[in-house]
Parts: structure tokens; sequence; C-alpha cells
């Protein structure tokens, strides 16, 4: 039987390493990006992200987060800090119950609104997304920061299925001509990178963090649209009410003499 855990209670994140050991280890993500810290890596090649429109994907409310789950082996990245390349395994995101907080990662101390993961797997090491994601080097995850502002169109490809995921384990798939790119900054050359976590349970020591400095602008109201969410829980039971899916973010971790590299000066 799956452990359950959360963002808040007994089943947060301060309780996870009692279940799941590695939330206890030396390389944990998130982390804060002190900027003053980070030492200029001119030895990166160009960033390779390359994803196709015509893949057909599915968006998932798994209780923490929605995932949207793609399985074109035409999504691949490489290049930059990776010695392999990678094949786009899902996306999702984190977000606040309001605008100040809700990034996982903070840079020099400021949190964003939210934060864009892009979850992809070492094709060239591994064979499966499932054995990637315990072994080192296993994924790569691309991290955009958002905050509040104009209105995102490529968002509302996404959003538009919101309706159909609300609740818990709610699937909708999305067949459009969608490529998740669109949801990347203009300047994709300009990052942080440095070698952690995943961010929720298991808490693998398998990501290397790819973190664009440019933040991406989506409205008020889609970020109340990633807040619509609901988890279900007792209390709709008892109350009538729906609990809704706020401050999904980890608080950040030590950063254990880790060094965190730029790709820019
Ligand atoms: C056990 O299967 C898992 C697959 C993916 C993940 C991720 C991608 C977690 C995260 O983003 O922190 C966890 C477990
Ligand atoms: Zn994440």
């Amino acid at each position: 039987k799956p452990v359950a855990w959360g963002y808040e209670g007994d089943i947060g994140p301060c309780n996870w390493h009692k279940y799941f050991p590695k939330a206890g280890g030396k390389r944990q993500s998130p982390i804060d990006i002190d900027t003053s810290a980070t030492q200029y890596d001119g030895s990166f090649k160009p960033l390779r992200i390359h994803y196709d429109s015509h893949m057909c994907s599915s968006l998932t409310n798994n209780g923490h987060t929605f995932c949207m789950s793609v399985n074109s082996d035409q999504c691949n990245l490489s290049g930059g800090p990776l010695e392999d390349k990678y094949r786009l395994l899902q996306f999702h995101c984190h977000w606040g119950s309001d605008d100040t907080k809700g990034s996982e990662h903070t840079v020099d101390g400021h949190q964003y609104a939210a934060e864009l993961h892009l979850v992809h797997w070492n094709t060239d090491k591994f064979k499966s997304a499932d054995e990637a994601i315990e072994k080192n080097q296993g994924i790569a995850v691309l991290t955009a920061f958002i905050k509040a502002g104009k209105e995102h169109r490529g968002w509302n490809h996404v959003l538009s299925h919101f309706k159909d995921i609300k609740k818990v384990q709610g699937t909708s798939t999305v067949n459009e001509d969608f490529n998740p790119k669109c949801l990347l900054p203009e300047n994709q050359t300009d990052y942080w990178t440095y070698e952690g976590s995943l961010t929720t349970p298991p808490c693998h020591e398998s990501v290397r963090f790819i973190i664009f400095k440019e933040v991406v602008e989506v409205s008020s109201e889609q970020l109340a649209q990633f807040r619509s969410l609901c988890v279900c829980s007792s209390r709709k039971r008892d109350t009538g009410e729906d609990e809704h899916l706020v401050d999904n973010f980890r608080p950040i971790q030590p950063l254990n003499g880790r060094v965190v590299k730029a790709s820019f000066q």
C-alpha cells in the first residue's frame, strides 16, 4: 500500500524521511540559488531542446499537482551540462496559495509564484524511466520560474483541460497541436545547473536541474486556475467542502557544499 505523503501536517515534508529515507540525503532539492556563489562554466555546449507538437499526451490530477504525461520519442533534450540524451516524460508545476509564494527553488531568497518542471529521463544509459528515476544522471529537469503578469496564451492549451481533472485521479487526453517548448522563456542560453533530487517522495538523488534565469509571466487568473485543482480529503466528507491543492512546494534543502554552475557570466 503506497505511503501517503503531502505538504502539511504529520505527512508533510519534515516527516517524509521517515518513510522515504532518501529525503534525508545530502543532495536534496530544492535549494536557494545564492547568485554571489554560483560559478560560471564556459564549457557548456548549447542546450538542444527538440520537442515535436504532434504528441498525444494525457493530463492527470495526481493529488499533488497536475501532470502532463508525454509519450513521444520525438521530445528530446541534450547539450548544456548533459553528457547524454534525455527524453521528455512529463511536466508539472508547483504553486502556492497566493502570488507571493509557490516556487520550489528560490533566487537570493526570492520565491516566485510558481515553478514549471519538465522531467526527462536518460535514454542513453537506461532502458526505462522507472529505472532512470532512481539512478545518478538518470533524470534532467528543465525548470522555469513563473510570476504574475501578462496572460500566457500557451498555458491556456493546458488550463482548458482543467475542468476534466478537478478531482484527484481525473485524466484528460490532450490531442491538440501543443508544443511544451512554448512554456519556456525566450532566453534558453542563461541558466543555473546543479545536481539534486526529485522534490517529491521518494526524493531519489537522480536529478540534474537546469533552471532558466528568465522568468515566465502568466496572468493572476491563470495562477488562480492552478489553485482550483482539488485534492480529495476527509474534510470533504465532514464539511462537504473540497480541499484545494495549494502550497505544493517543498521547502529549500541544505546545499551541503554543492556548487551551482552558471552558463552565463
Ligand atoms: C515512482 O515514480 C515516480 C516518477 C516520477 C517522479 C517525479 C518526476 C517526481 C518529482 O518530479 O519530484 C516521482 C516518482
Ligand atoms: Zn516538480
